[in-house]
């Protein structure tokens, strides 16, 4: 239980990026990551922290003690001092052509598009190139975030030439600070215009407020003027309120985090002005222009009327039809891909399972449950709000320790299910697609998709809620007879990511044009039966037994209307 709680509390849990694939000198620490002195908790749990603590090495240690006592000094400073300079011993920076490819060769970066400018090869190199600020350096450092990884590398220095940028990077590579370092620089490079200048959209609510909180934390202490701090919003149901009744005055906050129909119904209603927008974020870019969204998007498109609007779209999926859109809506834009565009996370490894029918699934759940492999922190994707209940009353049955979350579920269920999951308290968590993208939970072990993804882009994105930040994961799909077709794009992936495919599984691979349409048009995904462990005759003799009360119910009242 002590390994469980410490892998899966919310602190974060960080590993070195090192692009080179070399490791990191852990060599001892003063403090461990939640600021615990070693040898002041129980041993195991202190040797698991310290197992955990990436970032445990001296040089960042230093740098850490070191920010926090300049931070101390003077935290409504703004200008950068030379306490970075005496970094630059072993921070590298990148100043040549040459340089620059071999990093990105490092990282497998294909950049395009016209006048790209060089990498970052550290967070300081943002100094000298683009007079970071040093409260923002000081936050990064404080939360341990010490080397960019190769998605900040590139989107950093982009975003600060202006930049329009169209950046697909792996599940849980750092794509939110990617987009955040710069937007707050810009927001600070800014301060003397009052208002709204940054907007960051996102598909669902948790993400949203996942992205608020990284906010917080990169916001700290910023001032952009003696008396005004750096103001960001999540736009809630009740700053909404506030805002339509203008019990707050819509030129509060510099930077809001929103999902689409929250902002649009405020647009609409004329309580929040998106004119002085400069930075326009789509965070889940693929899904914000899918059907469902991409109303909504261009609604907000059009909303922000600012000529030097500079926009940027984020994802680990980019479909083509949206690259598309993308460069249609887009100046110039810089086209980042880390890696292979259709992969999966290589941190993950990925299993596919034969159940032969929906039954086997439910053996083949409890068989892993009897096994090593199933070891919590586990999410379970399914397709439906109906089998992601289902699964869990049968889970339940078992005296599992696991809770559900859906769509029907109420923000506030929602919020505590998944503050329990962080803390460790929770085991397994059962859930729709409306977690599969952008949430992170740190050191979630395995990935079960108890139902095939629809298309190879959510299989990506579900099984990315494992492998986070550097660490390994583990995944696992489940299939029937039923899903022949649709675990094709499946094993696609797979293939890109590098995992080794049984030769049976690589000659079924083959999509055929034909098959191509009717995945595309949702063919490969017939209807499910329903997920129960009850034999069919009991299902049966229950049904018989109901209609059976309700005649009887029903001659009972024929009865009393005759008298
Ligand atoms: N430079 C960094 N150094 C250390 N840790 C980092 C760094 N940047 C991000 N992280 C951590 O890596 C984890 C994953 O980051 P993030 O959630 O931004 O991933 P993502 O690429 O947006 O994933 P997804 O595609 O699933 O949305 C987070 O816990 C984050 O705090």
């Amino acid at each position: 239980m002590d390994i469980f709680r410490v892998l899966t509390r919310g602190a974060s849990v960080k590993k070195d990026f090192n692009r080179k694939g070399k490791s990191v000198d852990y060599s001892s620490s003063k403090k461990t990551e939640t600021g615990n002195t070693p040898g002041t908790k129980n041993e195991s749990a202190g040797q698991i922290e310290r197992e955990l603590d990436f970032f445990r090495n001296k040089r960042i240690l230093n740098k850490v003690e070191e920010v926090k006592d300049n931070v101390t000094e003077s935290a409504q400073e703004e200008t950068v001092s030379e306490t970075t300079d005496s970094t630059d011993d072993f921070l590298p920076k990148i100043t040549t052509f040459k340089e620059a490819t071999e990093l990105r060769k490092s990282y497998k970066g294909n950049i395009t598009g016209e006048d790209i400018p060089l990498p970052i090869g550290s967070f300081e190199d943002l100094i000298t190139r683009f007079s970071l600020d040093r409260r923002l350096l000081n936050n990064l450092i404080e939360n341990h975030f010490t080397e960019p990884t190769p998605i900040q590398c590139e989107s950093l220095p982009l975003a600060l030439h202006g930049r329009d940028i169209l950046a697909c990077a792996p599940t849980g590579s750092g794509k939110t600070l990617a987009f955040l370092i710069p937007l707050f620089q810009q927001i600070i490079n800014e301060k003397d215009t009052l208002g709204l200048k940054g907007l960051i959209i996102s598909p669902t609510k948790e993400l949203a407020n996942q992205i608020f909180l990284e906010c917080v934390k990169l916001s700290n202490r910023i001032y952009l003027d003696k008396k005004r701090p750096l103001q960001v919003a999540l736009l809630s149901k009740s700053l909404s309120a506030k805002l339509k009744n203008k019990v707050i005055n819509d030129k509060k906050y510099d930077l809001i985090i929103t999902t689409p129909l929250r902002l649009i119904d405020l647009v609409k209603s004329e309580a929040l002005d998106l004119s002085k927008v400069k930075h326009l974020i789509f965070d889940e870019a693929d899904k914000l222009f899918d059907k469902t969204f991409v109303e909504q998007a261009d609604d907000i498109l059009n909303s922000c009327t600012d000529p030097v609007l500079r926009k940027a779209m984020f994802s680990a999926t980019i479909p083509s039809n949206v690259e598309e859109i993308a460069n249609s809506i887009m100046l110039d834009p810089v086209r980042v891909i880390i890696g292979h565009k259709e992969a999966a996370n290589a941190n993950i490894e990925q299993k596919l399972v034969f159940c032969g029918n929906e039954e086997g699934k439910l053996i083949a759940i409890r068989q892993l449950v009897q096994e090593s492999e199933f070891k919590p922190p586990i999410i379970i994707f399914l397709e439906s709000i109906t089998r992601a209940k289902a699964l869990y009353h049968e889970l339940m049955y078992d005296r599992m320790n696991v809770d559900v979350i859906h769509a029907e579920r109420t923000p506030m269920q929602r919020e505590k299910i998944i503050e329990r999951f962080k803390s460790g308290d929770l085991w397994c968590l059962i859930c729709t697609d409306v977690l599969a993208r952008g949430i992170d939970f740190k050191g979630v072990n395995l990935v079960i998709n108890y139902d095939v993804p629809r298309t190879a882009q959510a299989y990506v994105h579900r099984i990315g809620r494992t492998g986070r930040g550097g660490r390994s994961g583990k995944a696992i799909t489940f299939y029937t007879k039923q899903d022949s077709l649709a675990i094709k794009p499946i094993i696609n992936v797979m293939k890109q990511s590098g995992c080794e495919v049984a030769g049976w599984m690589d000659k079924i691979s083959k999509i055929t044009k034909k098959e191509k349409e009717a995945i595309k048009r949702g063919k490969a995904h017939t209807e499910r039966k329903q997920i129960s462990t009850v034999p069919k005759m009991d299902i049966l003799k229950k049904k018989r037994k109901r209609e059976m009360v309700q005649a009887s119910k029903r001659r009972k009242l024929e009865e009393k209307e005759d008298v």
